[in-house]
């Protein structure tokens, strides 16, 4: 039974388990956990004080597990759907004794292969060693090869030394070996050991102590499958029930919103009131003894975590449309190179907020250039260039009549398929009067008069990265020299952020062009590792006789001091623009422009991770590059370590500076959809189709 559901969130409902000991019954493990509401079991398939002593050279044959159910006796559907395999916890394969560590990994590659006879969907594995795992990393790696659909979800507590409220309680400190732990570093070594494998996943242990914000953050970008909450992190309210600190409320709805299952561990260890102990009808194959009630102890803590998950906000009507879009790459749109399609202007003209700005800002600036002495008399030329269907033009004419001024208005479009709606609406909207059809390149456009304001959109979501400054330097000839741009100038910002999920996509294409490609992402599960900061701005109209499009900037990110150590797979790339006085367009996360959807991040990824150690500076440095044919973009990190620049010369992504036909070669194996429309050339399987595992 799903947790419930959050309004408008009907795809995307939580899951919650239950780890259970060993029981010799599977059978009456599952009808005792599901009919007391839980979803899954995460339980033992081997008798764990099962320790086998294997010989030294001919390994496991003949041996014969004592599981805790033939398969015959569940069916496939209830193994693959309700189970995940625990994997003994005596298992050791980083011992210092070799005879226990020869016997662990035999009995792992047994107890994973019994598993995956067995179809369960995940197996959990019990928590290396502090400090020692690369024997264990090495094995799993091994194993990984040849699994094909299982997950292996290494388990780990959440913690940092250091930083956790509680230092005396301190599980994070090691108190045999003296080491100062954060288990995000084990898991780092593990999965970098392991080659990123996709299948490698991560569990993670809550306990009542929590270590820092910062700290915590960094779990958003990786994959994390299931968090683990042992029944004393629970705190007890003033009725006797079991609750959570408020960190661990906001922690849990966090991992609610990045999809990660949460599973109930330990026994009951609230005295809750007798009259609300729940009685559950005994199943017809209840094998406790037919007719016996069944009341499962955890069930309080699990209508806790049901709670918390009802009580958060319903999502949005574009929440609901962009779930489709989370953290899967889009090749960005290039306008100039090529004509837009019909339902890409669509979805545009969908974003009123965008077009309140734009309107918004025209009024200001005809409110600032024509006095109200010269209203009647003066007509303004406005320009919109690069008009699409006409969307600017009807916010520039809806300002006019808002402030009481008149103007001419010239639409200039180089889409000859747009410039066909820009004529019928001519003729729908009534515009005759007032409104000229161009179609050219703004470029190349020979104006018959000078234009008091240019308005334009042409801006990515790394600000230029669509050739806003190349068309506007070309159409700012027939700007008047008092003229005014809207908008008045962009900046693009860079973060960087640690997307185990977008890193594994990209590597996956195995080619050296997709490692250095952007991508546009609707980003959501990943770790924002420092705030953004400027890159490259362009202000509009720029004059001056010496100006480059040319554009370079080092720059060093400070990672807060308690975060601990990171992995930045790449950078999160935003912009905003100025339109006109205080009236602006943003998507940089500490400032977006509420509910605009126009745009999602960009994502530079790098092709080698970078491990920063806590403490230390990243150093990035990022060039814009001119050719008279093309733009593009290089980027490399300097510091904790050196890599490659990448993308030199453009030779994996540039933008074509003249002619409308797409030269590059495309992306065309991966996950790739458009920019902020429909058109998706391949969906992902969570959540429209939903698979509690994934
Ligand atoms: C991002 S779309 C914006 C369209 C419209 N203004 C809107 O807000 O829906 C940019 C438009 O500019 C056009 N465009 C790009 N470069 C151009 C150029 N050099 N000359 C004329 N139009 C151009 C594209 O064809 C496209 O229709």
């Amino acid at each position: 039974m799903p947790l419930g559901q959050r309004v408008g969130d009907k795809s995307d409902s939580r899951y919650c388990g239950v780890e259970t000991d060993f029981i010799d019954d599977m059978p009456h493990v599952l009808t005792y956990n599901l009919s007391g509401g839980f979803d899954f079991v995460v339980a033992p398939l081997v008798d764990p004080s099962y320790r086998p002593s294997f010989p030294t050279n001919s390994a496991s044959e003949g041996f014969v597990l004592p599981v805790a159910a033939s398969d015959l006796i569940v069916s496939p559907a209830q193994w693959s759907s309700h189970v995940v395999g625990k994997i003994s916890s005596w298992i050791d394969l980083d011992s210092e004794d070799e005879k226990l560590r020869m016997d662990s990994e035999t009995a792992l590659k047994q107890e994973i292969s019994w598993a995956s006879h067995l179809s369960v969907q995940a197996c959990l594995l019990p928590p290396p060693k502090k400090g020692y795992c690369s024997n264990y990393a090495r094995s799993v790696n091994q194993i990984l090869q040849g699994i094909t659909n299982m997950q292996l979800w290494l388990r780990l507590p959440l913690v940092k030394s250091g930083s956790m409220e509680n230092e005396s309680v301190d599980a994070s400190y090691d108190s045999l070996s003296g080491i100062l732990y954060d288990s995000w570093e084990t898991w780092n070594t593990f999965r970098l050991l392991c080659e990123h494998h996709v299948q490698l996943c991560v569990a993670l242990d809550i306990q009542s102590s929590l270590p820092s914000i910062n700290s915590l953050l960094r779990w958003f970008g990786e994959p994390v499958r299931a968090a683990i909450i042992h029944t004393d992190a629970f705190l007890t309210n003033a009725r006797g029930y079991p609750c959570l600190s408020k960190r661990h409320q906001k922690l849990i709805t966090a991992f609610f919103d990045l999809c990660f299952q949460i599973v109930i561990s330990g026994s009951l260890i609230h005295s809750i009131p007798q009259e609300r102990l729940e009685v559950f009808p005994a199943n017809d194959n209840d094998s406790l003894g037919e007719g016996a009630p069944l009341r499962h102890e955890l069930k309080p803590y699990l209508e806790y975590v049901a709670y918390l998950y009802q009580r958060m906000d319903p999502l949005s009507e574009q929440e609901r449309f962009e779930l489709n879009y989370r953290d899967f790459l889009q090749a960005p749109l290039q306008p100039l190179m090529d004509n837009l399609e019909a339902q890409t202007y669509e979805t545009f003209e969908k974003d009123t907020v965008k077009y309140n700005q734009y309107q918004r800002a025209v009024c200001k600036a005809l409110l600032d250039r024509v006095s109200d002495e010269q209203a009647s008399s003066s007509n303004t030329v406005l320009m919109v260039v690069g008009a699409g269907r006409g969307p600017l033009v009807r916010a520039s004419l809806q300002a006019a009549e808002e402030v009481g001024r008149k103007i001419k208005v010239y639409a200039v479009e180089k889409n000859p398929n747009a410039v066909v709606t820009l004529h019928s609406l001519i003729k729908l909207e009534g515009w005759e009067s007032m409104v000229t059809v161009i179609s050219c390149d703004m470029r190349c456009w020979d104006a018959p008069e000078k234009a008091d304001i240019l308005v334009s959109e042409l801006l990515g979501s790394f600000g230029d990265n669509e050739l806003s400054p190349e068309c506007l330097d070309g159409a700012q000839r027939f700007l008047k020299p008092d003229g005014i741009s809207i908008p008045s100038s962009y900046t693009s910002y860079l973060q960087p952020i640690t997307t185990t999920k977008l890193y594994n996509d990209v590597k996956a294409n195995k080619d050296l062009a997709h490692m250095e490609t952007p991508y546009v992402v609707k980003l959501h599960k990943v770790a924002r590792l420092a705030q953004a900061q400027p890159v490259f701005t362009f202000r509009h109209p720029e004059f001056s006789p010496n100006r480059s499009n040319q554009r370079y900037v080092k720059l060093e990110f400070e990672i807060p001091p308690d975060t601990g150590s990171t992995l930045v797979h790449g950078f999160a790339g935003y912009f905003d623009a100025v339109l006109y006085g205080d009236i602006y367009l943003s998507i940089e996360p500490s400032k977006p422009t509420p509910t605009m959807f126009s745009w999602f991040p960009i994502f530079f990824p790098l092709r080698t991770p970078v491990y920063v150690p806590s403490g230390s500076h990243l150093e990035v440095q990022f060039w814009r590059c001119c050719a008279p044919a093309k733009v593009w973009y290089e980027w490399c990190v300097t510091s904790p370590i050196t890599l490659p620049v990448h993308n030199v010369n453009g030779r994996s992504y540039w933008t074509r500076i003249f002619g409308f036909k797409t030269m590059m070669p495309r992306p065309s194996t991966i996950a790739v959809k458009k920019r902020s429309t429909c058109s998706v050339f391949a969906v992902p399987v969570y959540p429209k189709d939903v698979n509690w595992m994934t």
